[in-house]
């Protein structure tokens, strides 16, 4: 798997990046939340950031966002160092939180006109064509409003200003399918194929394979993976196995193997950077040449980050092997 030191050459990272962290690490009280961040989000990029709950997304974002200290290192964020990131700055930036506070008795458009005064640029066509996209009307009150439409709301007055750099921390959180279209297509449009920098963190693998260039993966408060996103994808690979049972020893033994789980009467087997040897490997399972698998960029993280966890790798799954038992393999 590509490491985000092995990809600092990688084809496609501009020389002035949007945000650049170096060395940033944060603790709360005696618990490094976020460790040795070295990261840079490149201009004209949307770039997903992903992983498991508690892998220190949002303490990174709040931190870049210059609303955290970090405990060492910094972030720079538009040039400027983010702990003392000026007013003019930060209204270039458009920041979303889940939550976003609204007044609840406010009409939608009176949100935008008690937004707009802070700022120099405002965009009301654009405003209003996101708003519309949420299917709101403009004269609903906030109160009647549901949270899909409420976070479509939220987004049109971030993107309104017409921010160069957003910041999104989980966007579509508890947002029903219609709604996260709508904010998938919202995003797709505001990035403008490279015009503008979008970082977001999310859980959900489907939408970052729609909308984003560049992925990001943090575990356990480390970067463990920063790469574009077909690259990702094309690095892991899955097979089926078809069978039984399965020897653990050979199964562990297949290079670049990333997890196996036991699905039904077949062992899919997730491995990075597959090659000859690998298939092999792979052939020796069951002695019939690998049935590939075609996976999606949900897939590969999901196998990615499971493996990291160290829970869900063949040691822990069902595989039912009598060398398996026989050799004692642990959890
Ligand atoms: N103010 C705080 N005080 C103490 N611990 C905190 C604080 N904020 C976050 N943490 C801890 O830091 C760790 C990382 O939290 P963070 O919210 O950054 O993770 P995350 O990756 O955004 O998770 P999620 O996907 O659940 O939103 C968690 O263990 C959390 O409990």
């Amino acid at each position: 798997m590509k490491t985000h030191e092995q990809s600092s050459a990688d084809r496609s990272s501009p020389t002035v990046p949007a945000i650049e962290l170096q060395g940033l690490t944060r603790y709360f009280g005696a618990k490094p939340v976020v460790r040795d961040l070295d990261f840079r989000v490149p201009e004209g990029q949307v770039t997903a950031l992903l992983g498991l709950n508690g892998a220190g997304k949002t303490t990174t974002i709040r931190i870049l966002m210059g609303l955290l200290a970090p405990t060492r290192g910094k972030a720079i964020t538009l040039g400027e160092d983010a702990s003392r990131m000026s007013v003019s700055t930060r209204a270039r930036i458009g920041y979303l939180v889940e939550g976003h506070f609204l007044y609840p008795s406010m009409r939608v458009r009176q949100c935008q006109d008690f937004q707009r005064a802070g700022y120099a640029t405002w965009n009301n066509e654009l405003f209003r064509d996101i708003v519309r996209h949420f299917g709101i009307d403009q004269d609903a009150r906030v109160s009647t409003l549901s949270r899909g439409q409420r976070a479509g709301v939220s987004l049109a007055l971030v993107l309104a200003p017409d921010p160069e750099l957003l910041v999104l921390d989980d966007p579509a959180l508890g947002l029903d399918p219609v709604s996260r279209r709508a904010l998938n297509e919202t995003l797709i449009e505001f990035a403008g194929g490279g015009k503008r920098t979008v970082i977001l963190s999310t859980h959900l693998l489907d939408d970052v394979e729609r909308i984003a260039d560049r992925v990001a993966v943090m575990v356990g408060g480390r970067l463990k993976v920063d790469t574009m996103m077909d690259d990702f994808t094309d690095r892991v690979s899955l097979f089926a196995v078809h069978g039984d049972e399965f020897d653990a020893s050979v199964v562990a033994a297949i290079p670049g193997l990333i997890e196996a789980r036991k699905l039904g009467d077949r062992l899919q087997i997730a491995v990075a950077d597959a090659d000859e040897e690998t298939l092999a490997a792979i052939d020796r399972l069951s002695g019939q040449p690998p049935e590939r698998v075609d996976s999606t960029l949900g897939d590969a993280v999901l196998a990615y980050l499971t493996r990291e966890r160290g829970d869900g790798s063949f040691f822990s799954t069902p595989v039912t092997s009598s060398s398996h038992r026989k050799n004692g393999a642990q959890r």
